[in-house]
């Protein structure tokens, strides 16, 4: 079975919310407060989406706020560089700075961020900074849960959302849970469910649908909740256990994680997004996409960095024929 996302647009896809920096471990495996060296990559889960469709061939935009300094400049750079369009693209002029991420790899089974977002110029998005004109070109707009957190954000996504639905571009929500952003679970769940409830596909983790629900649910409570709105499609991962796929009509879809030598766990969710949405792009089923998802999570996970290791297509294929050969003899 399959979802159709693709319309003849400009873009593909562009992704709405933060881009920021990550400061991760250079000596891993030992604590943060042991680690003496950062390599900087640019972070940030919508942009890191971005980054992972675009590599894999999604013509792919990007609107957000950037700060007017070097990290900001590092940023627009970067993603210039790999073909995404910066059209929509603020520059802050209120000294606001660029959110910091740095991640504390202390074993591949424990890590943690520790994230720097004080005055973010992400969270500065004026929804008179949000074009018509440009979100109009796009077949779909990737939305962040995180860009919810704070005014004038909140508004500037809510616009957003208005003008995907206006038309007809397909809107995906990614929870994207960060607490230290919100004030309360109880708000989360407010405007997480203003969005979700608009949304045509949301993707999440099990605890991630918990919190826009709002109480500690299962996959069919939450199915039975959205598919009342407008979801055609959502996405709930499950760590390690894999992941399913649950559409409107009443299909399920499951996928396995694929199993690898773990560097760090962080980045496995933006890697799994931008696989799974460019599968879809590409028309393959969604059962073929939740393996595309789970693929290039794997891969990344196995790496040191969640944009700069975004894998290719290829990566991606090798990995799932090569663990469908050795399936064949286990
Ligand atoms: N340790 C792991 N090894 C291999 N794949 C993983 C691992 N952890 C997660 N994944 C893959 O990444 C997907 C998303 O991971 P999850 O932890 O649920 O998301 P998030 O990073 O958003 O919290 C999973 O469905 C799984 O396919
Ligand atoms: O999203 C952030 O601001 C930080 C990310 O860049 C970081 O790499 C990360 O936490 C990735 O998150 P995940 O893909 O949800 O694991």
């Amino acid at each position: 079975m399959k979802f159709e996302l693709k319309s003849e647009r400009v873009f593909d896809m562009i992704a709405i919310g933060r881009a920021c920096i990550d400061l991760n471990a250079t000596e891993y495996n030992r604590p943060m407060e042991e680690t003496m060296t950062f390599t900087k990559y640019v972070g940030g889960s919508p942009v890191n989406i971005a980054i992972g469709s675009s590599k894999l061939g999604l013509k792919t935009g990007f609107i957000g706020k950037l700060a007017d300094d070097q990290h900001g400049r590092f940023i627009s750079n970067y993603i210039q560089n790999l073909g995404i369009d910066i059209t929509g693209v603020v520059i802050d002029q209120a000294g606001h700075k660029t959110g910091l991420a740095f991640t504390e790899i202390k074993s591949p089974e424990e890590c943690s961020i520790l994230m720097y977002r004080e005055n973010v110029a992400d969270l500065y998005l004026e929804p008179d900074e949000v074009s018509e004109d440009y979100i109009q070109q796009a077949s779909a707009l990737l939305v962040s849960g995180t860009a919810l957190s704070q005014s004038p954000s909140r508004e500037a996504i809510l616009k957003a959302v208005s003008l995907a639905r206006k038309h007809q571009v397909k809107v995906i929500f990614e929870l994207d849970y960060r607490p230290y952003t919100w004030t309360s679970k109880e708000q989360t769940s407010i405007y997480y469910a203003l969005v979700a409830e608009q949304a045509d596909i949301v993707i999440g983790t099990r605890d991630e649908f918990d919190i826009l629900e709002n109480r500690t649910g299962n996959n069919e409570q939450t199915i039975a909740y959205l598919f009342q709105h407008t979801p055609q499609l959502i996405v709930i991962k499950h760590g390690v256990e894999g992941s399913y796929a649950y559409t409107r009509s009443g299909d399920v879809f499951q996928s396995k994680a694929y199993m690898t030598k773990v560097l760090k766990t962080f980045g496995a969710g933006d890697s799994y997004a931008s696989a799974f949405l460019y599968a879809l792009f590409a028309g393959k089923d969604i059962a073929t996409a939740l393996k595309y998802g789970s693929a290039s999570a794997s891969i990344v996970v196995s790496k040191h960095s969640s944009s700069e290791a975004m894998p290719t297509v290829s990566q991606i294929e090798q990995l799932i024929a090569a663990d469908e050969i050795e399936a064949q003899y286990r």
